[in-house]
């Protein structure tokens, strides 16, 4: 049997990480964990509770009485919150303006850390997020730093926001992602941010087949390697 490694791909919002993390994972029959789901879920919880997104206490209270569940279905990856399938709500456009601020608590980092590193424990993975290579997985054998610029990444959201018949508004999503950028990235604990052996793939004039070449070149030269 082959050698079963753990790919991490970090990088800004909206530069193609899900796509082709769940693409790689495929192809390899690995499991694919998608992270930013899992502050999603926090955030949704917290704002349906009234609970103030600044207080790391409330957050913790709650999530520490909180199931989240990343499961496989047709259509992508569907996510369970304390049983129940939230996998759309948490895209709504209040909890991605709201989720980096829940993002930024130590204690928040620290219990989410821990439950991704259990899906990764016999590897066979591929996880994506902002801080996989750098705290969650340090040690994946394969490390991606995907890049786009905010002008593309904003065009490919407003795109499929269309194809999905969501009200979109261009010059208002490249604000929201640049403001979300900010904060992942300036955030003092675990901030958005290229591991030192991460391979940087800047996407903008790539297509979603080149950047899952790419990074099946990688995986198979690590897999292949003892
Ligand atoms: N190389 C590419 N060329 C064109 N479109 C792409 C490419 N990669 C991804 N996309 C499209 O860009 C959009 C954003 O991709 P995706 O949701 O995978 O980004 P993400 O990095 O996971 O975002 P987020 O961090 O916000 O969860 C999707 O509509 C996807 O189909
Ligand atoms: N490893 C991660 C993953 C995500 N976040 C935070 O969640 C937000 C949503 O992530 P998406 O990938 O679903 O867009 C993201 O903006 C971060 O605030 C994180 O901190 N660490």
């Amino acid at each position: 049997m082959s050698k079963r490694i753990s790919i991490a791909i970090d990088g800004p919002a909206a530069a193609g990480k899900s796509t082709v993390a769940k693409i790689v994972a495929e192809k390899l029959s690995y499991i694919y964990i998608d992270t930013g789901a899992m502050y999603r879920a926090l955030t949704y919880k917290a704002i349906q509770k009234n609970a103030s997104l600044e207080d790391e206490a409330s957050l913790m209270e709650i999530l520490n009485n909180t199931v989240i569940e990343l499961q496989p279905g047709e259509k992508g990856q569907l996510i369970y919150l304390d049983g129940l399938d939230v996998t759309n709500e948490i895209r709504t456009s209040e909890v991605t303006n709201s989720v980096s601020i829940v993002s930024m608590h130590k204690l928040v980092r620290e219990e989410m850390v821990l439950r991704q590193q259990s899906f990764a424990l016999n590897g066979g993975v591929v996880m994506d997020g902002r801080d996989i290579g750098t705290h969650v997985l340090p040690h994946a054998e394969v490390k991606i730093f995907l890049l786009a610029s905010v002008d593309e990444r904003a065009v490919r959201r407003h795109n499929e926001n269309i194809q999905k018949g969501y009200p979109s508004d261009l010059e208002k999503l490249k604000e929201e992602i640049s403001l979300r950028d900010k904060l992942d990235s300036e955030r003092e604990v675990a901030p958005l941010k290229k591991a030192d052996d991460a391979k940087e793939i800047d996407t903008t004039s790539l297509s979603i087949c080149q950047v899952v070449d790419k990074i099946m070149d990688l995986a198979i030269e690590r897999i292949g390697s003892k």
